[in-house]
């Protein structure tokens, strides 16, 4: 039977201790992972919260990471996140877990011990398999499985390697289970929403088969595995393909236009919109988006004036379609195609924004607002830039969109544009945090956007 081995929470770093308790070897390797969230303040404290054995030499731990508040407009930014870590526990490391390792820890309960990754370690990954297929708790855990459908077992597992905001591992090709990085309290969307959009009989998003969650410190969602579509593409990387190739991508954009117009149909059935959108309030929300970016992208600052202009436009315009519930971060890298089909996954939203945000109803305009800049940035990773390439697709996804939606995006300009003027800020500060060589891709956009009546 799992226990909890720490049931106490208790600050694990600070300046008394020595360097190499657990505490302080997480306070060193987790701001070097490519999902933690706060990467541009200095981390000052680190206190485990929850300390789970999951089965033996396995760990799972909630962890929050302090950052000292700065100075924002508007207060003061969050004061620090909550990181889901499963670590591994051995007095000797293979060598082909080197890469995973975090470090040797020299004092406490765990003294001697060499801590790694786990998700690395394919006998945690198997036994993470085992854990969903049994359902159950295990201490604040618990795991969960569709009563209707029979998991296998013994399905090899692979960690994916790509740039990712949470951690995921492939099963035998068959599902692929994602582990949330960084945990809010309450349900994640990308548990909610595909399970919700199943339940419509909408088939162009992977539904949820199993999942685990925590209640404590409070009740939040740790994971979900869904089927893995094992011959499919993502939309990013087929980008790609067809501007090195010199080939032409409508016909895809103007499919996918109409896959997302159906998901929007099918979430709108799912989850009661709100009526129509307050322009006024999204204006202002984006004016202080754009003002907290500035804050902490300075280069922002000379294209203020005109940016607030494509939001102060949105004041002017008809309210365009009703708020509801929707993607939230759509772009080339969410949308996968397999044989002919267009598939859409990790319907988290933008990881910055807090959970109840992300949840809460807003235009379809803004998803569609993400996939145009996405067509922006594939343009842009080729020498010459390709802007008339990412202007056709842009013109096919919206066509395929409003082929399917009953109202076309192109109609929408000062709508369309203060959407995509408010995803290019939120890109600038997503670059300048987690990619600083990529800035200049959003910077491009700003500057474009920035002159208004272009
Ligand atoms: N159901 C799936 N089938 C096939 N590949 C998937 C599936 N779900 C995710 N992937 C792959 O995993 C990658 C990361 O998934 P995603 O949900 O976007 O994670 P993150 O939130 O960490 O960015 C995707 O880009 C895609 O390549
Ligand atoms: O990790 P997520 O997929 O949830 O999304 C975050 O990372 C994305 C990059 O991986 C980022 O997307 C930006 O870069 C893409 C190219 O790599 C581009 O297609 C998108 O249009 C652009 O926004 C996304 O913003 C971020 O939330």
């Amino acid at each position: 039977m799992p226990k909890t081995i720490t049931p106490r929470p208790r600050t694990a770093a600070g300046a008394d201790r020595p360097p190499a308790s657990l505490g302080g070897l997480l306070r060193d390797w987790l701001p070097r992972q490519r999902w933690f969230a706060g990467k541009d303040r200095p981390v000052t404290d680190l206190t485990v919260l929850s300390v789970t054995e999951l089965f033996p030499g396995c760990l799972h731990l909630l962890v929050h990471a302090s950052h000292a508040p700065v100075p924002a407009p508007g207060g003061t930014a969050p004061p620090g996140d909550c990181y889901q870590l499963l670590l591994g526990v051995r007095e000797h490391l293979a060598p082909r877990l080197e890469r995973a390792f975090i470090g040797r820890v020299e004092e406490g309960p765990l003294a001697g011990l060499a801590v790694y990754d786990a998700l690395h370690d394919p006998r945690c990954a198997h036994l993470l398999l085992e854990r969903l297929r049994q359902s159950g708790p295990a201490g604040p855990l618990r795991f969960e499985a569709d009563p209707a459908l029979h998991l296998p077992g013994g399905l090899p597992p692979r960690l994916l390697d790509a740039e990712q905001s949470n951690s995921s591992i492939v099963y035998g090709d068959a599902y692929i289970l994602k582990v949330f990085r960084r945990v809010q309290p309450g349900v994640n969307p990308d548990l909610e929403v595909p399970g919700a959009l199943a339940a419509q009989g909408c088939d162009r998003v992977p539904a949820p088969v199993a999942w685990f969650s925590t209640n404590a410190p409070r009740p939040a969602t740790l994971g979900v595995l869904q089927p893995f579509l094992p011959d499919a593409t993502d939309g990013w990387t087929l980008a790609l393909r067809a501007l090195a190739a010199g080939d032409d991508f409508t016909a895809e954009a103007r499919e996918l236009g109409r896959a997302m117009a159906e998901v929007h149909l099918a979430l709108a059935q799912a989850f009661p919109p709100a009526g129509p959108g307050e322009n006024e309030l999204m204006a202002q929300a984006m004016c202080a988006r754009l003002e907290a970016a500035t804050h902490a992208v300075p280069a922002l600052r000379p294209f203020v004036p005109g940016l607030r202009a494509a939001f102060g436009a949105l004041a002017t315009c008809d309210t365009g379609p009703p708020a509801q519930r929707i993607h939230g971060d759509l772009h080339l890298g969410q949308v996968l195609r397999a044989g002919r089909d267009w598939f859409v996954i990790d319907f988290e939203g933008e990881p910055s924004r807090p959970l109840t945000e992300r949840r809460a109803p807003q235009s379809p305009v803004r998803d569609v607002a993400g996939m145009l800049r996405s067509f922006d940035y594939a343009a842009r990773q080729r020498r010459p830039w390709r802007p008339e390439w990412a202007r056709r697709c842009r013109e096919a996804f919206c066509a395929g969109y409003a082929a399917h939606a009953g109202w076309d995006p192109r109609k929408k300009h000062a709508l369309l544009r203060a959407h995509e003027t408010d995803r290019a800020v939120y890109e600038v500060l997503y670059e300048a945090r987690h990619r600083p060589d990529w800035l200049p891709v959003p910077m491009a956009a700003i500057k474009r956007l920035a002159v208004w009546g272009d």
